[in-house]
């Protein structure tokens, strides 16, 4: 926990000071149209799909809107190849492969920061292709690894701040290695045009990565099979999130290019959002990679080993009078049986579905009932 507090007030200290007004401030204050350039680029984009703040501007920032009734089924998006922005490992020019090398460092669970790598050498590149929507990112993220000690410490669960500090470390550690490889880099071949990063950089294209790619179908392999990449999809990923979409990604092959197109999985009425599924995720993962939790999860869920003296421990913990967990009564050894909660291929975890900030309060007044049926 000290060591939590440390690593990340200095997250906080280093990173670039901005006048952001919100989370939601672009990179520019008035950045170019992503409608017209995905357009121009030659995708598509639905006559009635507009990109608009949201209702609850300060949860949901920008979102892509209906501003006619949509019928079911119609295409809204089509991105051609050359859009999404991915991490390509088989680039060879001096650049390209001082990045490589830096990604190679990545560990894969934190895949983010490869495509983040990709994502900063954009950023700096003047003249980038992909300028017209990196300057449409916003220019902060509300993930965890940003936050204030004080809202750290009121997080109050176990896993989630381990896996805050696992990053935060990482992020400081990277900031080093990336500090040391780039020292004797020529300026020909400085990936970042001559620019220094920082932790806080790093995490802002970690971030930007995280609450933003979608893992899809990449380049065709030898063997005729291809890989799961992630990738950014300019305004695509302007869709918010819902368990109950509105509407999907597909992939398509044409030509041997793969088209990425979002279509209507419902009949979409005037003025509702355009709505994607990011996944079947538990609110610790929305908080950590997408910096915001949905109320009622259904994903959300704790694994707990049955064990009588656990079950009286929790149960005294929620006020219940001598609970007996730890000796039943031989019908409850029987019920237990028929649970197989006990006995020998018992299951030994426990699966609720429970809102994350009320999981063990929840269980543990749960523990009552479990007791008495
Ligand atoms: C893929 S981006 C969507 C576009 C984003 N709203 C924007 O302004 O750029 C994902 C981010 O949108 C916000 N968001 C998406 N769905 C949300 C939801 N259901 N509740 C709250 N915030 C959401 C979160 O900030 C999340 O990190």
């Amino acid at each position: 926990m000290a060591v939590s507090k440390i690593v990340l007030s200095s997250l906080i200290h280093i990173r670039p000071i901005t006048c952001a007004a919100s989370y939601h401030t672009r990179l520019v204050p008035h950045p170019p149209d992503l409608v017209k350039w995905v357009k121009k680029e030659g995708g598509f984009v639905h006559q009635a799909v507009k990109l608009f703040p949201q209702e609850d501007n300060e949860t949901y920032g920008l979102g892509l809107v209906a501003s006619q009734d949509i019928p079911k089924g119609s295409l809204l998006i089509a991105l051609p190849d050359h859009i999404p922005l991915k991490f390509e490992s088989d680039a060879g020019d001096g650049a390209d492969s001082v990045l490589v090398d830096l990604a190679s460092q990545v560990p894969e669970e934190l895949w983010a920061m490869k495509l983040g790598l990709k994502l900063l050498q954009e950023r700096a590149r003047l003249g980038s292709f992909w300028w017209p929507y990196i300057s449409n990112l916003p220019e902060t993220y509300s993930v965890p690894i940003f936050f204030q000690g004080e809202d750290i410490k009121n997080l109050q669960y176990a896993p989630l701040l381990y896996q805050v500090n696992k990053r935060c470390r990482f992020l400081l550690d990277f900031d080093q290695e990336v500090r040391h490889a780039l020292a004797s880099v020529k300026p020909n071949d400085h990936p970042f045009g001559g620019q220094e990063l920082n932790a806080s950089s790093l995490g802002w294209a970690m971030s930007a990565v995280s609450s933003r790619a979608f893992r899809l179908h990449g380049k065709k392999l030898a063997a005729g099979t291809r890989n799961e990449v992630p990738m950014m999809l300019p305004l695509i990923d302007m869709c918010n999130h819902s368990f109950n979409p509105n509407a999907q990604i597909i992939q398509e092959e044409d030509d041997s290019q793969l088209l990425i197109k979002v279509v209507a999985e419902t009949e979409i009425k005037q003025n509702d959002s355009l709505l994607l599924n990011y996944g079947c995720l538990s609110n610790d993962l929305f908080l950590l990679d997408y910096g915001f939790v949905m109320p009622s999860n259904p994903y959300d869920t704790i694994e707990l080993k049955y064990e009588g003296a656990l079950m009286d421990a929790a149960s005294m913990a929620a006020g219940v009078s001598s609970p007996n967990f730890s000796s039943p009564a031989a019908w409850q050894q029987q019920i237990l049986s028929q649970l197989n909660l006990v006995g020998e291929t018992a299951i030994v975890k426990l699966k609720l579905l429970l809102e994350s900030q009320m999981k063990l309060l929840f269980f543990a007044r749960l523990l009552p009932y479990v007791q008495l049926h």
